[in-house]
């Protein structure tokens, strides 16, 4: 948790009129329009909407993957990242400033490098410690999510789905990034190993590091967020604390979100008043 008010620090990540499209004439589609936001260092926010809503294509454009139009800004720890030269974009990713976890740590994962292996390999990139030193920050990694230490010289496909998020996420962090991106970390997850994968998230909370946690489930957002961003085609709808947005959520497509998760009423809406909202969301 913060140990200063949020308000006194600098943002770690400032996104700025983000718009984004793909396809180019009668093709061309706007996948984000317009969406903008601010995580502090220590921060938890959660960004949450459906299938297709453009998660994703957030994330990747912050991580420098994707081309957001002209006149978009995204700054990470105060650099720009839209706009630069390939050879930038390299040296932006190899430096670890940002760091990600993918919904799916099978692909996510080389499954010719052990467990080692991978969690080293973005040191390894990054260049900057003496090889002798990394087999010891991959060890206290290891310890830092829980990971028994026996299975380093093992493959991804010797893993069970919960041990390989955990190294997915070791390996996110060994850079000690200042933004951490968790994009559906514990969606392939049974619900044992979603609870304990949240469990370490929760408590792998620094005051360093800003995180942007992106879930088409509420639920898996709720307890880990200060703050939530509810994305609909491609637009921020609502942002608030999530408390609040749980609590009282304010726009009908959150209001349809929190009544369909599970997990946090019981998916008690019921089709009447779904179809109440949507006819809310699309007015005739
Ligand atoms: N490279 C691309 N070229 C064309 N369209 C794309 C590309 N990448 C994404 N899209 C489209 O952009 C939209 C948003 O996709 P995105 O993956 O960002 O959504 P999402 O909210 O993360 O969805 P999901 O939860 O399924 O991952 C989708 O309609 C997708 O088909």
């Amino acid at each position: 948790m913060p140990d200063v008010p949020l308000s006194w620090t600098a943002p770690t990540l400032e996104v700025a009129s983000l718009n984004v499209h793909f396809g180019r004439g009668r093709a061309r589609k706007q996948i984000i329009d317009d969406v903008g936001f601010e995580i502090r260092p220590g921060e938890s926010v959660g960004l949450i909407g459906e299938t297709g809503s453009g998660k994703s294509t957030i994330a990747r454009s912050i991580l420098g993957l994707v081309d957001p139009s002209a006149g978009s800004s995204v700054l990470v720890a105060g650099k720009q990242v839209v706009g630069l030269s390939a050879n930038a974009r390299r040296s932006f990713r190899r430096s670890g400033v940002a760091q990600y976890v993918f919904q799916d740590p099978h692909k996510s994962l080389d499954q010719d490098f052990t467990v080692e292996q991978s969690i080293a390999e973005p040191l390894l990139i990054r260049g900057d410690i003496k090889r002798a030193d990394v087999a010891e920050a991959v060890r206290r990694q290891v310890d830092d999510v829980q990971l028994d230490a026996a299975l380093l010289g093992r493959f991804p496909a010797e893993l069970s789905g919960g041990q390989r998020q955990r190294v997915a996420i070791a390996r996110a962090l060994i850079t000690k990034p200042r933004l951490l991106i968790l994009d559906e970390p514990v969606s392939a997850l049974d619900s044992a190993n979603r609870v304990k994968i949240l469990e370490l998230l929760g408590r792998l909370r620094s005051s360093e590091v800003a995180m942007l946690f992106i879930s088409h489930d509420l639920g898996s957002v709720a307890g880990i967020t200060d703050r939530t961003l509810v994305l609909y085609r491609g637009r921020v709808v609502e942002v608030n604390k999530t408390s609040q947005i749980v609590n009282a959520p304010e726009h009908p497509y959150t209001r349809l979100l929190v009544g369909s998760a599970p997990t946090l009423s019981g998916g008690s809406i019921d089709r009447e008043r779904r179809e109440q909202l949507r006819a809310e969301l699309h007015p005739s």
